[in-house]
């Protein structure tokens, strides 16, 4: 049941544990995006060529600050490509120097700009027992790229292939499931005792595989890991208003060109950082949680990072339904906003 009282809430400035920025022109159009909600973010280092070494996530570091808006105290949470030729002196000097907040690990191939990413994973085993050694997070890209593993298997095939093998050989890894999408990681991090948690998107607590596919094939919701069918969708709303503290938001927003989105062989992401809390906003009324939108969007992260929640609050207002632009323009052609099919009558003030 809605939680028909609540109107106004305020709370704590929201991070957003997952969130593509890109470079360049993109960078400048989307970051102010981002800004004007949530205080730090981590950021997903699939640029072309990838952020692999420390130096790199500096010189990364500084195009994001310097693309800030005027007055923004955004706080950018690097973090390193795993490659299997990343050295580990590199990792640990780049997270001693305060650089970097995680290592996140793309098996080869699996989504956009994957390439360069690990296909046998002994070979990152060192990498691996190192940051485990310094607490270093690794964010996980979490499924199979084997081609004969049905698309919409490929998450619950990457738990039992890798993840439980890996956290076997390492159980002091701390892990982040990145965008998960099915029951079966929601249940396999509800399982564990420690040192694995999950971030969900905004767009996976709202559509399933029937918003991509019925009616007409609709790029714009089509990302990776793909939607899944609703039963899943319904474990991953519960699995984030419960307040377990393994759950937090991390968007996944992945801006693409319209160009690059609506073509014969289109590109995977939506881009919700424009209206992203005022869809979780509509998420948590329906579920009748709007109390543990705080502890999803502000409190379960830093604590699984090890921060300080944010100081500063925002507020969210409940009125007449919210306007937003459907796309944002870049100097590289229009980016669609996510579009959640429903009024949103959250306003951020
Ligand atoms: N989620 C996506 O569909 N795309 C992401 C990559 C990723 O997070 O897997 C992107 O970089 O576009
Ligand atoms: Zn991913
Ligand atoms: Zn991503």
């Amino acid at each position: 049941m809605p939680d028909q009282k609540i109107t106004d809430l305020t709370l704590r400035r929201p991070d957003d544990w997952h969130l593509h920025l890109r470079d360049g022109a993109m960078l400048q159009a989307v970051l102010p995006e981002t800004t004007r909600h949530f205080a730090r973010a981590i950021i997903m280092p699939n640029l072309v060529p990838p952020v692999v070494t420390g130096d790199q996530a500096r010189a990364y570091r500084d195009r994001i600050l310097a693309a800030r808006p005027e007055g923004s105290d955004f706080v950018p949470l690097m973090t390193l490509y795993l490659t299997e030729e990343t050295d580990p002196d590199d990792v640990a000097a780049a997270h001693a120097a305060g650089l970097i907040a995680a290592v996140k690990l793309y098996p080869a191939g699996a989504t956009t700009n994957s390439a360069s990413g690990v296909q046998d994973f002994d070979k990152v085993r060192p990498v691996l027992d190192r940051m485990a050694e310094i607490g270093l997070p690794l964010c996980v890209h979490g499924e199979v790229t084997d081609s004969s593993i049905d698309i919409f298997d490929r998450e619950a095939t990457f738990i039992d292939r890798i993840l439980k093998p890996m956290r076997k050989k390492n159980p002091d890894l701390r892990i982040v499931m990145e965008h998960v999408t099915t029951q079966d990681a929601v249940d396999y991090v509800r399982d564990t005792a420690k040192n694995l948690a999950a971030t969900i998107t905004t767009h996976h607590l709202i559509i399933n595989r029937n918003h991509i596919l019925a009616g007409g094939i609709k790029p714009h919701f089509y990302c990776l890991p793909v939607a899944k069918r609703e039963t899943h969708r319904i474990a991953l709303v519960q699995a984030a208003v419960s307040g377990d503290k393994r759950f937090f938001l991390g968007t996944d927003s992945a801006p693409h060109t319209d160009a690059g989105k609506l073509q014969a062989c289109g590109c995977a992401g939506i881009f919700t950082a424009p209206n992203t809390m005022s869809c979780l906003a509509e998420v948590f009324e329906a579920a009748g949680a709007l109390r543990q939108l705080e502890a999803f969007t502000s409190l379960n992260g830093p604590a699984f990072y090890r921060m300080a929640p944010n100081e500063g609050t925002i507020r969210l207002v409940k009125g007449d339904p919210v306007s937003y632009p459907a796309q944002i323009d870049t100097a590289d052609g229009p980016v669609t906003v996510f579009d959640p099919g429903f009024p949103l009558h959250w306003r951020v003030t």
